[in-house]
């Protein structure tokens, strides 16, 4: 897709958004990010690059924007992303997200990037470096100094070889203090649920079970947990009295994770030696709050949250999520989402076609069966069942999403324009829809093989409460996409513009009456089709529903209407239906109103008309 080329809502591709619209897109930025990355940006991009953006400004600027990068100190909020209406993607350039409102950008469908692994060295020689600052009292040394006093006697300090560090969080970060410490001769100890014992153990670490297993032990504590519910205030009075009065902590992670109010009382009563802090609750604190007792502290070493300000650092962040933003504005996958599944290009290309057919086999299915019955689409459960090759597709993701987006097309405001592959399961989850995907290995995949014209057959089947519904089937030939199936009929049309489909009695005559109708309103026919139900197929079918497997008819195109000779048409009629049946696609131009529908359905012989528009 070419740069430079995004619609004004986030709709197009089903994977992430894309474009139509000849504005160049524009890209906020709102914090100090490396020029490195941004440079990929500004041959395609308008690209903002505006310092101390306050609340109220970010809100003002923000609708006009297509994608946002910051860093921790931009909070962007629920109301920040509402606002956004062009949004397409957030970037972090860094790792952690907690200043991101993720869930109200998934629910927009907005796709939020970070750097997982950009800047781990430089928090974790940030770690080490405040580890050997709190040892050795380098912040009053330092201040001491150039204040003219010369406290030798005052300022001992304590060595770290042959001392045992504790670390809470053994991720990249925690893991990377693991090693430098082990190299500066400490002995490691951690906790962490969710790491590998047997790699925390090649590492030279000792995982432990619980912080009480921890704590007494250590003479150097530091956490590298994200700020979540569940670390949240972690170490409390409790938690600091179980150390020895000469430990001390260090926090490179996330202000929160020790309670600042606590850790403020260890320290003037002693609990502990000092501590070594980068991050706090409120960056910059407030004035007469614990942290900003805490940074005042003698014995704390504060810095300003530097743990990834390092040029190397913000040169590979940005890099890492410009490059990101790039892909994404351009149609393309990102490498780390935080609110989307893996996709590699490779496996999304191979998908495309499927992605189409689905999304048009979605809308079918809303505009043909269920709108006729009142539009009862949400609380409904499918089943999307992947045949032939389709079947060893692992990653279908975008094919699920494109389902909701063709579902909810014809009953959103928005057309299904929000839906993409970020909010998809949550846009289903919303309207009570339940998606069952399905990859037929056996036994229905022998109906896709009896056909040599499909390689990958797709179905949906709406399931009622005895398992039975209503079925679509699709495939693709070349890059073309058709409809093999609607129900008891067989079909062969590309689902595409606006179509009329009729149920009818299979009797002469109909073809005439219909042209009549649609001629008096001006409306060109552009192609008819009608599909086939042989008594193979009839077998077959009954053979299905009594789960002896299914074999799929040959299609024939062109102008024939043959009759179903079944049992009640497609399962859109109106149900009296009791003779020879078929069904009429055709493929129009013009104003289909209400009158034209109305005047259609009057016709002799018809039982029901549906207005699709794909
Ligand atoms: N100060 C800075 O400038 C700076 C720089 C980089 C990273 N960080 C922060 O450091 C933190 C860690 O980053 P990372 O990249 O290593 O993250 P990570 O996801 O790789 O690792 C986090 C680890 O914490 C563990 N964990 C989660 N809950 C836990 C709990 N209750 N008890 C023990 N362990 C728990 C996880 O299992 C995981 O192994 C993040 O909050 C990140 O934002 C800060
Ligand atoms: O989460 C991170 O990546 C670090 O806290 C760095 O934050 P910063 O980009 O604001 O320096």
């Amino acid at each position: 897709m070419a740069p430079g080329t995004l619609p004004d809502e986030r709709a197009g591709d089903m994977a992430f958004p894309s474009s139509t619209s000849t504005a160049k897109p524009r890209i906020l930025v709102p914090e100090k990010v490396s020029t490195d990355g941004l440079a990929l940006l500004s041959a395609d991009f308008v690209v903002d690059v505006r310092q101390s953006v306050s609340a109220a400004k970010l809100m003002e600027l923000i609708p006009s924007y297509h994608g946002l990068i910051v860093r921790s100190e931009t909070k962007v909020t629920a109301a920040v992303l509402a606002a956004g209406r062009k949004l397409r993607v957030v970037a972090r350039a860094g790792v952690g997200v907690d200043n991101i409102d993720v869930d109200a950008a998934t629910a927009q469908g907005i796709i939020v990037v970070n750097s997982p692994a950009g800047n781990i060295v430089a928090a974790a020689e940030h770690t080490i470096a405040l580890l050997l600052a709190t040892a050795r009292n380098i912040g009053r040394a330092d201040r001491g100094s150039k204040d003219g006093r010369w406290d030798r006697g005052k300022l001992v300090g304590v060595e770290v070889g042959r001392k045992i560090l504790g670390i809470i969080g053994l991720g990249k970060v925690g893991m990377k203090v693991a090693r430098m410490a082990v190299g500066l001769g400490m002995t490691v100890r951690a906790v962490d649920p969710y790491a590998s014992a047997d790699i925390a153990r090649q590492a030279g670490v000792e995982l432990v079970p619980s912080l009480a297993d921890l704590l007494p032990v250590v003479d150097f504590l530091t956490i590298h947990t994200p700020l979540l519910a569940s670390t949240l205030d972690l170490l409390g009075e409790a938690e600091l009295q179980q150390m020895k009065r000469t430990a001390r902590v260090l926090n490179v992670a996330r202000g929160g994770v020790y309670n600042e109010a606590a850790l403020l009382k260890a320290l003037d009563e002693s609990w502990i030696a000092g501590a070594g802090l980068d991050v706090f609750t409120a960056e910059p604190p407030a004035p007469e709050s614990p942290a900003a007792t805490l940074i005042r502290h003698e014995k704390v070493v504060a810095t300003p949250h530097l743990g990834a300000s390092t040029v190397e650092a913000q040169e590979n962040v940005s890099l890492d999520v410009c490059t990101q933003v790039l892909a994404i504005l351009q149609g393309g996958l990102p490498t780390s989402a935080v609110n989307a599944p893996m996709i590699l290009p490779e496996e999304y290309r191979q998908l495309q076609p499927f992605v189409r057919l689905v999304e048009r086999m979605g809308g079918l299915y809303t505009q043909h069966y269920a709108r006729g019955r009142g539009g009862m689409v949400g609380g409904r459960r499918f089943e999307l069942a992947y045949q032939g090759n389709l079947a060893g597709v692992s990653n279908t993701r975008p094919l699920f999403a494109a389902l909701v987006k063709g579902l909810v097309s014809a009953i959103s405001d928005s057309g299904g324009r929000d839906v993409n592959i970020v909010n998809a399961t949550l846009i289903a989850k919303q309207k009570g829809v339940v998606i069952n995907e399905v990859h037929m290995h056996t036994p229905r995949e022998s109906r896709a093989a009896e056909s040599s014209a499909y390689a990958s057959l797709v179905s949906l089947r709406a399931l009622d409460g005895d398992g039975q519904g209503q079925v679509i089937e699709g495939y693709v030939s070349g890059n073309n996409i058709y409809i093999a199936r609607l129900d008891r009929f067989a079909a062969s049309f590309t689902p595409e513009g606006t179509l009329l489909i009729l149920h009818n009695y299979d009797e002469p005559g109909k073809i005439g009456g219909v042209g009549t109708v649609l001629g008096r309103y001006g409306i060109n026919v552009m192609f008819m089709q009608v599909a086939s139900l042989d008594p193979a197929r009839e077998r077959h079918e009954r053979e299905s529903e009594s789960g002896k497997g299914l074999g799929l008819s040959r299609l024939v195109s062109g102008v024939t209407i043959v009759g179903d000779g079944g049992d009640g048409g497609d399962g859109a009629g109106n149900g009296k239906a009791n003779g020879d049946e078929a069904l009429m696609i055709l493929g129009v131009d013009g104003a289909v109103t209400k009158e034209v529908i109305e005047d259609l359905e009057k016709s002799e012989g018809i039982l029901r008309v549906s207005l699709v528009r794909l």
